[in-house]
C-alpha cells in the first residue's frame, strides 16, 4: 500500500485533503460524498440521479401507496443505526423533492394528458396522439351529440381512471424510492467501512508524508550544503588556478633568469680563469718585491721606534722643564702671579660692529709702552700673561701641577684678584660648557683623577669640600641649609689645618657631585646678589678642597688643602660710586680692608723671610685669617690678576697691576709638604 502512494507526494497531499476528519464529518458530508465515492469505490453518482428519474417514473404507477411522505426524506447516516434513523442532510444524489414538489411530481405526468385533453376538447380539430403512461388518447372525431350530463360522466370516469393509474404509479415510485433509500443506506455503510479502513492508511500516509517532508528538508539542506561546498570548492579551484597561473609565470621568469645567470656565470668563470692567471703572475712578481718590502718595513719600524723615543724624550724634557720651573719658583718662594686679560665683550660697546669704537674702547697695553699717544709707560712683569684669546684649558694647563700638588700634601691657594667685571668668576668657576668650565671644576676633576691613579701605588684618599662666602667680614656657608646663613662661624687653626665651625663639610665622591655643589653655592650667591645689590661682586668666595691620603704600603699619610678664592671687586671707593650709599660704602670699606690686609700679609711674609721674628697680621681680616695656612711660607700660592681690556678701566687696571707686582715681588719662603707618618 505505501508503495503505491510513495510514487507521488502530490497525489498523497490531494488525497489527504479530500478525506475529512471525524470532527468535520457530519457537516462536510454532503459536499464530500461525491468525491469520496469517486476516490473510494469509483462509483459515479449518476446512477443515483437515474434512480431519481426512475423514482419519478415509478411514482406514476400509483398514488397514496408506499413509504412515508416524500416531503421529509431521511438521508442515510455515515455510521450508526439503520436507514430509518438517518437524520443527516440529504445528499444531492438522494435528495427528495421539496415539500412543494410532491404535488408537482404527481401532477406533472398528469398535466400532459390534461393539456392534451384540454386541447382535444377546445382546440382545433387536429389528428394528434399523446402517449402518457399506458394510456393512449385518441382525438375526438365527431360532433358532440350527447347531452352535457353524459359527457361529464364520461369525463369523470376517465379522470378517475387516470387518477387511479397515477396513484398506482406513485405507489410504485415510492416503493422504488424506498428500495433506493435502502441502497443508499447500504452504500453509506459501505462507504463508512471504507473510510474506517482508510483511517490507518491515512495515518500511515501522514507519517510517511512527514517522513518524506523531513527527508525532503534534510535532502534540501544536504543539497544546499553540497551546493555551498561546491561553491567553496569552485572558489578554491579558481584561486588555485590563479595561483597556478602565477606560479607558472614566476617559474617561467625564474627559468629565464636562471638561463641568464647561467650565461653570466659561464662568462664570469671565463673571466675568473683569466684573473686567476693574472693573479698567479702578479703573485710571482710580488714574491720578488716582498723581500724588499719586508726589509723596508723593518727600517720603517726602527725609524718609527726612534721617533717615538725622541717624542717621549721631548715630552719628558718638557715635563722636566716645567718641574724645574716650578722648583725654581718654589725655591724662589715667591707667590706667583698670572695676569689674564679678558676679551672685549659686546656688552662693553654701544655699537659692537663699529670697528672704530672697538679700537678706541680697547686699552692697548702693549702699544701704550711705545705709542705716541701716551707719554707715560708702565712696565709690569709676571710669571705668565694670558691674552684675551687664551682658553680656559690653556690657563689650567699652567696651574694643573700646582693643583695636583695638594695630593702630595701641599697647601695650595689660588685666588683671583681684579676689579668688578674683569673675569675673576669666569676664570675660577667658568661657564657651563666643557670649553668654558673654570679652574675650580677642572682642579677638582684632576685631583679625583690623580687620587684614582695613585690607588695603584697604595694611596687611599678622602676628599672633603666646603664653600664659604665672606661678606662684610662675616662668614656665610654657601652649602648650608638656608639661603641666608645666620649662624656665627669661627675660624680655628689646629696643627697646620684650618677649620670653620658650624659649616657644612661635604664628603666628595665624584667630580659630578662637586659640580652640583658648585651650582648650589652659585644659586645661593645669585639669590643674594639679586636681593642685595650685586652682592656677588662685593664678597669673597672661598672653595676649599681638603685631601687626606694614606699609603697602605709605606704607612705614609699626608694632608693637603686646595683653596680656590674668587675675591671681591677691587675698585677704589670713589670709582665705585659707593660714597653716597651707606651700605655700598660699608661694603667697599670692608673689601678694601680685607684686600689691603691680604697685601699686608703677603708683604709681611716677604719681610719674614729676612727677619724671622716678623709678625704676620693674619687676623686683620677674615679672609687672611681663613687663608692663613695657605698663605704662609709653607704653601704654594698663585694669584690670578684679572684685567679689563677697556681703556675706561685703565686706572683701575693700573692699581691692580701695581698690587699684583708687589705680591709677585714678595719672597715668602719655600713650600713644605705636610707629610706625617702613621707608624
Ligand atoms: N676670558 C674670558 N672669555 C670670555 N668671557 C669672559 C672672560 N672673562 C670674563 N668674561 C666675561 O666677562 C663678564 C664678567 O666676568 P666675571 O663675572 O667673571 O667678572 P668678575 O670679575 O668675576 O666680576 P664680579 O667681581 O662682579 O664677580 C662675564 O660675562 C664673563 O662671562
Amino acid at each position: 500500500m505505501p508503495a503505491s502512494f510513495s510514487s507521488s507526494l502530490s497525489s498523497i497531499t490531494s488525497l489527504k485533503r479530500k478525506i475529512p476528519s471525524d470532527d468535520e464529518h457530519d457537516s462536510a458530508q454532503p459536499s464530500k460524498l461525491p468525491t469520496i465515492a469517486e476516490a473510494g469505490s469509483g462509483r459515479p453518482t449518476r446512477p443515483l440521479r437515474q434512480n431519481t428519474a426512475a423514482m419519478n417514473v415509478g411514482a406514476t404507477r400509483g398514488l397514496g401507496i408506499g413509504p412515508p411522505p416524500l416531503t421529509k426524506p431521511c438521508p442515510p447516516a455515515l455510521s450508526g443505526p439503520p436507514p430509518t434513523s438517518i437524520t443527516t442532510r440529504p445528499t444531492r444524489a438522494t435528495s427528495a423533492p421539496p415539500k412543494s414538489a410532491a404535488p408537482r411530481h404527481v401532477s406533472q405526468p398528469m398535466a400532459a394528458p390534461r393539456a392534451a385533453g384540454t386541447r382535444t376538447l377546445s382546440g382545433p380539430h387536429k389528428t394528434t396522439t399523446f402517449a402518457m403512461g399506458n394510456f393512449r388518447f385518441q382525438p375526438f372525431q365527431g360532433q358532440v351529440q350527447q347531452p352535457a350530463a353524459n359527457l361529464r360522466t364520461v369525463d369523470n370516469a376517465r379522470i378517475s381512471a387516470d387518477m387511479d393509474a397515477e396513484r398506482t404509479k406513485l405507489a410504485s415510485l415510492q416503493e422504488e424510492q424506498l428500495s433506493l433509500t435502502r441502497h443508499l443506506s447500504s452504500a453509506r455503510t459501505q462507504e463508512l467501512s471504507h473510510r474506517r479502513e482508510l483511517i490507518p492508511q491515512t495515518d500511515e500516509l501522514e507519517a510517511l508524508r512527514k517522513w518524506h517532508a523531513r527527508e525532503l528538508l534534510e535532502l534540501e539542506a544536504e543539497a544546499r550544503r553540497r551546493e555551498s561546498e561546491l561553491h567553496d570548492v569552485n572558489a578554491d579551484l579558481a584561486t588555485a588556478r590563479e595561483d597556478l597561473e602565477r606560479e607558472r609565470s614566476a617559474s617561467a621568469s625564474l627559468k629565464e633568469t636562471l638561463a641568464q645567470k647561467s650565461a653570466a656565470h659561464i662568462s664570469l668563470q671565463g673571466e675568473n680563469t683569466t684573473l686567476q692567471a693574472q693573479l698567479a703572475a702578479l703573485r710571482t712578481a710580488s714574491d720578488g718585491t716582498a723581500g724588499t718590502v719586508s726589509s723596508l718595513r723593518v727600517d720603517l719600524e726602527a725609524a718609527q721606534h726612534r721617533i717615538d723615543e725622541l717624542e717621549a724624550e721631548a715630552r719628558e724634557a718638557e715635563m722636566v722643564r716645567r718641574r724645574l720651573h716650578n722648583m725654581v719658583q718654589e725655591l724662589k718662594g715667591n707667590i706667583r702671579v698670572f695676569a689674564r686679560v679678558r676679551p672685549l665683550l659686546t656688552s662693553d660697546l654701544s655699537c659692537p660692529n663699529d670697528q672704530k669704537e672697538r679700537k678706541e674702547a680697547m686699552a692697548n697695553m702693549c702699544e701704550s709702552a711705545t705709542g705716541q699717544e701716551r707719554k707715560e709707560t708702565w712696565n709690569f712683569s709676571f710669571d705668565r700673561v694670558f691674552e684675551p684669546q687664551c682658553t680656559q684649558e690653556e690657563v689650567f694647563e699652567e696651574i694643573s701641577q700646582l693643583a695636583q700638588s695638594c695630593t702630595d700634601g701641599y697647601n695650595v691657594c689660588i685666588f683671583a684678584y681684579g676689579q668688578t667685571g674683569s673675569g675673576k668668576s669666569f676664570t675660577m668657576e667658568g661657564g657651563s660648557t666643557n670649553e668654558t668650565v673654570g679652574m675650580i671644576p677642572r682642579a677638582v676633576e684632576q685631583v679625583f683623577q690623580v687620587t684614582e691613579e695613585l690607588k695603584s701605588k697604595g694611596w687611599e684618599y678622602t676628599l672633603e669640600g666646603q664653600f664659604l662666602e665672606i661678606y662684610n667680614e662675616t662668614i656665610n656657608d654657601l652649602l648650608g641649609k638656608g639661603e641666608f646663613d645666620k649662624k656665627k662661624h669661627e675660624i680655628k687653626h689646629e696643627k697646620g689645618s684650618t677649620r670653620v665651625t658650624d659649616v657644612v663639610v661635604q664628603q666628595l665622591r665624584s667630580p659630578a657631585q662637586v659640580r652640583s655643589l658648585l651650582a648650589l653655592a652659585n644659586s645661593r650667591r645669585t639669590v643674594a646678589a639679586t636681593l642685595m645689590n650685586e652682592r656677588s661682586s662685593r664678597s669673597h668666595s672661598v672653595f676649599t678642597l681638603r685631601i687626606r691620603g694614606t699609603n697602605t704600603h709605606t704607612g705614609q699619610a699626608c694632608e693637603g688643602a686646595l683653596n680656590l678664592v674668587d675675591l671681591a671687586g677691587s675698585e677704589r671707593l670713589n670709582a665705585s660710586g659707593a660714597g653716597k650709599d651707606k651700605d655700598r660704602l660699608r661694603e667697599t670699606q670692608n673689601i678694601n680692608k680685607s684686600l689691603s690686609a691680604l697685601g699686608d700679609v703677603i708683604a709681611a711674609l716677604g719681610e719674614k723671610s729676612e727677619k724671622s721674628d716678623k709678625h704676620i697680621p693674619y687676623r686683620n681680616s677674615k679672609l687672611t685669617y681663613l687663608l692663613q695656612n695657605s698663605l704662609s711660607g709653607n704653601s704654594k700660592t698663585l694669584m690670578f690678576l684679572n684685567l679689563s681690556p677697556l681703556a675706561a678701566h685703565l686706572n683701575e687696571s693700573l692699581c691692580s697691576l701695581r698690587f699684583a707686582t708687589k705680591v709677585n715681588n714678595t719672597h715668602v719662603g719655600t713650600a713644605k709638604k705636610q707629610v706625617k707618618s702613621t707608624s
